[in-house]
């Protein structure tokens, strides 16, 4: 994920609506450099999971959808994960390449068992189709057969999904140069360490070259932590609510500089503690602290992406 890093940290250098706060990283690192916190993979109880490639179709499949939840106030990625598990429980064939290609907007919402519309339902749908067409395509329908096909590299696995699935092509283009974060493909990775203990499908040797997921709730838990500071133009948007237009700048400033503080921060870990630091680790112990903290106010944009 070297063009994920490198790009980022090209943002950040250049950042004008958001900072990255050394001091903050400093003062964040003393506190968990002995031990930093670890998060379960799953610690909510939510995912599904049998050891077999039916899991690996779960994920694909969750994390194709994994995106923009915060324009309906109930819904939250736990209805997601555990929606699709009920479903997959309730019928084997549910993710079946050929069944992904078909299903409507109002299929969906009732797989979930959603009342109302979902949020960018439209594209939900289009995203689940173009799954189920290039998994029959190229992968005999099946996400496992990909996994398989990338030589245990989760690196690998991020160019494979991004160089097939156009929906994973998760980038943008900043002052004229384009940036890459790749978050629903680099969580597919992580996912898969997570669920299947870094072995069988989820064996990586590579697992440390993935950053991680810029979404929504990790920059507002940088901020909290003093490692991010916003302009006041920015911080007024984010407080009262304000949409924050796709591809803006404020936009990627908010999830570069997020990628960029957490490597910052894990290199700072691994000189001062001399043990090998994963940003999946430090990933999910930022993002479960974040949506533990109900009064959290995070940016909001319109994107399926994150
Ligand atoms: N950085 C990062 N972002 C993550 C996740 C996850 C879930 N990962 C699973 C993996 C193992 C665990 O057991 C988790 O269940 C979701 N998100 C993002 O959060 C947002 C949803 O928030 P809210 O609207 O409050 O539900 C949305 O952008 C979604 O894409 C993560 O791990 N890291």
């Amino acid at each position: 994920m070297e063009e994920v890093r490198a790009t980022s940290a090209w943002v950040a250098s250049r950042s004008s609506h958001v900072l990255v706060v050394s001091s903050g990283i400093e003062k964040v690192v003393e506190s968990i450099k002995d031990s930093i916190p670890k998060v379960e993979w799953d610690f909510e109880g939510i995912h599904y999971f049998d050891d077999g490639p039916l899991t690996v179709q779960y994920l694909f499949v969750l994390d194709a959808l994994n995106f923009c939840f915060w324009p309906d106030k109930d819904l939250s990625y736990d209805h997601l994960a555990s929606g699709l598990k009920a479903a997959l429980q309730n019928d084997k064939s549910v993710f079946d390449a050929d069944r992904l290609q078909k299903y409507t907007g109002p299929q969906l919402r009732d797989l979930l068992k959603w009342p109302r519309p979902l949020p960018l339902e439209d594209e939900r749908v289009r995203l689940l189709h173009e799954v189920g067409l290039e998994l029959e395509k190229s992968f005999e329908g099946k996400a496992s057969n990909l996994v398989k096909s990338c030589g245990k590299s989760a690196v690998e696995l991020v160019s494979l999904v991004t160089r097939h699935f156009p929906g994973f092509r998760d980038h943008s283009v900043y002052k004229g140069h384009q940036v890459f974060l790749y978050k629903r493909a680099q969580i597919f990775a992580a996912d898969l360490w997570g669920a299947f203990k870094g072995q069988g499908y989820g064996e990586f040797h590579d697992i440390s070259s993935i950053t991680i997921f810029a979404d929504y709730i990790v920059p507002a838990v940088l901020r909290e932590l003093g490692v991010l500071r916003y302009s006041t133009a920015l911080a007024s948007i984010i407080e009262t609510n304000g949409e924050i237009g796709s591809g803006s700048e404020e936009e990627v400033e908010l999830r570069a500089c997020s990628v960029y503080a957490v490597e910052k921060m894990r290199e700072l870990i691994e000189i001062k503690s001399g043990k090998q630091v994963l940003s999946v680790d430090l990933d999910l112990w930022l993002w479960s602290s974040g949506i533990h903290f109900p009064t959290l106010k995070h940016h909001r944009t319109l994107s399926i992406y994150y």
